[in-house]
């Protein structure tokens, strides 16, 4: 099973690209950069990775970007990630960033970040062959007004962000919040989607479709606490981008074993797996599928849907996703081919 996962092509829809930081790039940037950390060494930043929630775990993400200062350092940031996530067999992948996190600090241009986040992706499909679209997260602990702005930052880089997301702190700053900011995202012809149903409840969701009118949700495995949302997710085919490790690193469940992702595909939701901040959670998207397939029992079957889900709940044109869902098919048959041979 375990190389069946590693090897079966599949696409990543929730992935931070500042929660890829490492704990050693983290340290020789910081070195580089002449950005003193509170740390030691890699071993000490790990160590300190225990979170009680998800503001606990925010608290020291939005501390680690400070060595993030050049385009350079963006660019490496996310070269690094494709060629993980190319060895993983990641096909395709849906990429967030937080501008915000940056111009809040001296000096840093929102071109600084977006350029080199961009170049890495254009030579990252070059190099390892992944598709990508870059999505731009709005900080929801922020003011809609901070947001607005950055927003309107975005509009000369429509060519290079495909959309607009919201993540940080969820409880307390509801969707209904970004209700204007949405409005002129969806006008402007941005992607949309968002962070519900994480920590917060059912009605979150509710929001973000019904005021937001996103196209996806992230995390959402709140949902399962409202039969009609539920009905309507089904019904609607609206994606839900779950993250397993990081679901049960924030303790959204007290264990992997209590992860409610089987109950929610066998409920016919559009749920696909993925890996939020890997460099954080201990593990990238494939580390994620194997934890859900041993704790939850999973079978080839589920594998496949969850890969299949994954190009069904993208962005990608029809004729893309359609080469990647190909791409399964032979996979599979080879591997059942393989598996009949050895038995
Ligand atoms: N899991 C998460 N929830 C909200 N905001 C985030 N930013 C990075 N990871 C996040
Ligand atoms: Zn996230």
């Amino acid at each position: 099973m375990k190389t069946f996962i590693k090897a079966i092509p599949k696409a990543e829809l929730h992935l931070h690209i500042e929660g890829t930081l490492e704990p050693e790039m983290m340290m020789a940037m910081g070195k580089r950069n002449s950005v003193p950390l509170p740390y030691p060494d890699a071993a000490s930043v790990r160590k300190a990775y225990a979170f009680d929630d998800l503001q606990s775990f925010l608290d020291i993400y939005y501390n680690a970007t400070s060595v993030l200062l050049h385009e350079q350092d963006f660019y490496d940031l996310t070269t690094a990630y494709l060629k993980k996530a190319a060895a993983q067999n990641v096909r395709h992948a849906e990429i967030f960033f937080d501008p915000q996190t940056h111009t809040s600090r001296e000096g840093i241009a929102f071109s600084t970040v977006t350029k080199g986040i961009h170049r890495a992706l254009q030579d990252g499909e070059k190099q390892f062959g992944i598709t990508t679209k870059l999505f731009l997260c709005i900080l929801r602990h922020l003011s809609e007004k901070e947001g607005l702005e950055t927003l309107e930052q975005a509009l000369d880089y429509k060519n290079i962000i495909a959309g607009i997301g919201l993540d940080s702190s969820e409880l307390g700053n509801p969707p209904n919040k970004f209700k204007e900011l949405y409005k002129r995202a969806n006008k402007e012809g941005f992607l949309t989607v968002a962070h519900a149903g994480e920590e917060g409840h059912a009605d979150y969701i509710w929001q973000a479709l019904n005021t937001l009118h996103v196209a996806r949700i992230d995390h959402g495995v709140r949902c399962m606490e409202d039969e009609k949302l539920v009905e309507k997710l089904v019904a609607s085919k609206v994606p839900l981008t779950v993250c397993p490790l990081s679901n049960v690193k924030l303790h959204i469940f007290p264990s992997m074993k209590k992860h409610n992702l089987k109950k929610m595909l066998d409920r016919g939701l559009l749920v696909t797996v993925n890996s939020d901040d890997p460099a954080y959670f201990g593990g990238y998207i494939n580390e994620n599928y194997m934890a859900v397939q041993q704790a939850l029992n999973l079978d080839r079957q589920d594998i496949i849907q969850f890969a299949v889900n994954s190009f069904n709940a993208s962005f990608l044109p029809q004729e893309t996703r359609q080469r990647y869902l190909d791409e399964i098919k032979t996979f599979v048959q080879h591997a059942h081919e393989k598996t009949d041979r050895d038995n």
